[in-house]
C-alpha cells in the first residue's frame, strides 16, 4: 500500500473527542490514565507523567490551559538542540521592509520541489509583534508534495492555526491523530510536536501562528447562549501513540529559528493524556452565519470563528473570520462588503471558489493584504454590479474565504514583498469606479 493510501485508511477511522476548552480525557491503552491524582508515585503501566502548560500557572481559571501526558519516555530525555537553517521560514519581529500602506494581493505559491513537507514548505508572507515577546502573529503559506517521515515539529513560539485550501492532511500529534481537509481548520497548541501527513499527492494552504493569548471561542453578547462557531463541533483527538525506537529528527522553533536534535525515539509516545491544552479540528462549513435580516451590511466580526484576545477588552491580536455559505436578505442595502478604512490590518485567503467583494483575481491559494488604515472594499466591477442588482433573496454558496484580522499592521517579509506572485497593478481593479455626484 502506498505512503498515502496508508495515511488515508487511519485518517478514515478516526476517532474524535469533542468540545472547544474541555477537560478531555482519554487513554490508548485500558488503564493507562491514572485516577484520582496526576501524578501517582508510579504512573500506570511503567510511563512518565509530565504536564505541559499552555498558560502560566496562576491564570485565572477561564484562561487556563495544561494537559498531562503520561508517555513511554519523558520528553525531557533528548539530546542538545543545534541551529537549522530557516529555510522560507520567517519569524516576528519582521524588519526585512518597511510596513507598506499599499494594498497588496498575492496569487498561490508556486509549486514546490520534489520531497518538500509541510514544514520545509512553510513561507511566510509577514507579521507582526514579537515571537520571544509572546505578541503578534505571522502569516505563512504552505506547499508540500511529501509527508514528514521520521521527522516532527513543534513551535515553542505560538499555536498554529491551519487551514487547507488544497489536499487534506492527517496530523499525528503527542495527543493523538487528526484529519484537516480543505474546508477544516486544525489547531497545534504552542509546544506540541506533531506530524503531518499528505492525503493526496500535494498539499497547499495557510497558517496562522499566533503568538499570543490562545484562540477562544468570542463572546455571543446579545446573540445569546448558541450560534457562529458551536463549542461542540471542535474535535480533539483521542490518545494514539508511537512506541518506536530509532533515529527521529525533532524540530523546534525557538524565538525564531529553528533548532534540531535527533532523537533515539518517536516523541509521539504519549499513551493516554487528559486536559484542556489539546490540539483540535474544526469544520467551517458548521460555522452558523448570522447576519441581517433587515437592511445594511454587518461588520465581518459577527463571522469570528475564533479570537486571541489582547490585554484591551475586544481588541484581539488576531481575530479568525470566515466568510461561508450564506443568504443574502439585506433590503435597500449594498449587499456586498463596503468600503472602509480600518484600523485593523487585515489578511485574508480564499479556501474554495469566489469571494463576494472581488469580480476576479482574488484566487483560491492566494490572499490580500489591506493593512491599517488601507481604503479597500469592493472592486469596480463588483460595486456597478451590487449597486444595480435586483434584491431579491440570494444565496452566496460558491466560496469560502476567510480573514486574520490583527491588531497591529502586517510587515511584510523580502521574500514576500518581492515574490513573483505578487500581483502587479492590484490598485486598478479600484479604478474606473465612475463619478455619479449630482447635484
Ligand atoms: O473584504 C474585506 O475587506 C473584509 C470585510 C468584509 C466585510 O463583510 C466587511 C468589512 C470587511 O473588512
Ligand atoms: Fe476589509
Amino acid at each position: 500500500m502506498s505512503a498515502i493510501d496508508q495515511a488515508r485508511k487511519t485518517a478514515e477511522g478516526l476517532t474524535y473527542s469533542s468540545g472547544f476548552g474541555n477537560e478531555h480525557s482519554s487513554e490508548a491503552v485500558p488503564g493507562a490514565l491514572p485516577h484520582g491524582r496526576n501524578s501517582p508515585q508510579r504512573a500506570p503501566l511503567g510511563l512518565y507523567a509530565e504536564q505541559l502548560s499552555g498558560s502560566a500557572f496562576t491564570e485565572p481559571r477561564a484562561d487556563n490551559r495544561r494537559s498531562w501526558l503520561y508517555r513511554i519516555r519523558p520528553s525531557a530525555a533528548h539530546p542538545a538542540f543545534t541551529r537549522i537553517d530557516n529555510g522560507a521560514l520567517h519569524s516576528a519581529p519582521f524588519t526585512e521592509t518597511a510596513p507598506d500602506p499599499n494594498r497588496l494581493r498575492w496569487n498561490p505559491l508556486p509549486d514546490p520541489a520534489p520531497g518538500t513537507d509541510f514544514l520545509g514548505g512553510l513561507w511566510t508572507l509577514g507579521g507582526n509583534g514579537d515571537a520571544a515577546q509572546r505578541a503578534g502573529m505571522a502569516i505563512h503559506l504552505y506547499h508540500a508534495n511529501s509527508s514528514m517521515t521520521d521527522r516532527v515539529f513543534s513551535d515553542s513560539d505560538g499555536e498554529l492555526l491551519i487551514v487547507p485550501e488544497r489536499g487534506g492532511l492527517l496530523l499525528r500529534t503527542e495527543l493523538g491523530l487528526l484529519r484537516a481537509e480543505p474546508g477544516h481548520v486544525a489547531l497545534i497548541p504552542r509546544g506540541v510536536r506533531f506530524r503531518v501527513e499528505l492525503l493526496e499527492e500535494t498539499a497547499r494552504g495557510y497558517v496562522c501562528e499566533n503568538y499570543g493569548r490562545p484562540f477562544a471561542l468570542p463572546d455571543l453578547g446579545p446573540i445569546g447562549a448558541n450560534g457562529l462557531a458551536n463549542a461542540r463541533d471542535f474535535l480533539a483527538p483521542v490518545a494514539a501513540y508511537e512506541d518506536h525506537e530509532g533515529p527521529v529528527e525533532v524540530v523546534n522553533k525557538f524565538c525564531g529559528n529553528l533548532w534540531s536534535a535527533t532523537y533515539d525515539h518517536s516523541p509521539l509516545d504519549v499513551v493516554a493524556w487528559h486536559g484542556n491544552h489539546t490540539p483540535y479540528v474544526y469544520d467551517l462549513r458548521r460555522f452558523n452565519v448570522i447576519g441581517t435580516i433587515s437592511y445594511d451590511h454587518p461588520d465581518p466580526s459577527i463571522f469570528t470563528v475564533l479570537t486571541s484576545p489582547s490585554d484591551t477588552p475586544g481588541l484581539a491580536g488576531v481575530d479568525f473570520v470566515v466568510f461561508a455559505p450564506r443568504w443574502l436578505v439585506g433590503e435597500d442595502t449594498f449587499r456586498p462588503p463596503y468600503f472602509h478604512r480600518n484600523v485593523m490590518s487585515e489578511y485574508m485567503g480564499l479556501i474554495d471558489g469566489a469571494y463576494d467583494a472581488k469580480a476576479d483575481g482574488f484566487v483560491p491559494g492566494g490572499g490580500s493584504l489591506h493593512n491599517m488604515m488601507s481604503a479597500h472594499g469592493p472592486d469596480r466591477e463588483t460595486f456597478d454590479r451590487a449597486s444595480a442588482a435586483e434584491l431579491k433573496p440570494q444565496k452566496i454558496d460558491d466560496g469560502l474565504a476567510f480573514m486574520f484580522e490583527t491588531r497591529w499592521p502586517v510587515t511584510a517579509t523580502g521574500q514576500a514583498a518581492s515574490a513573483g506572485h505578487l500581483q502587479r497593478g492590484y490598485d486598478d481593479v479600484w479604478q474606473g469606479l465612475s463619478r455619479n455626484f449630482r447635484p
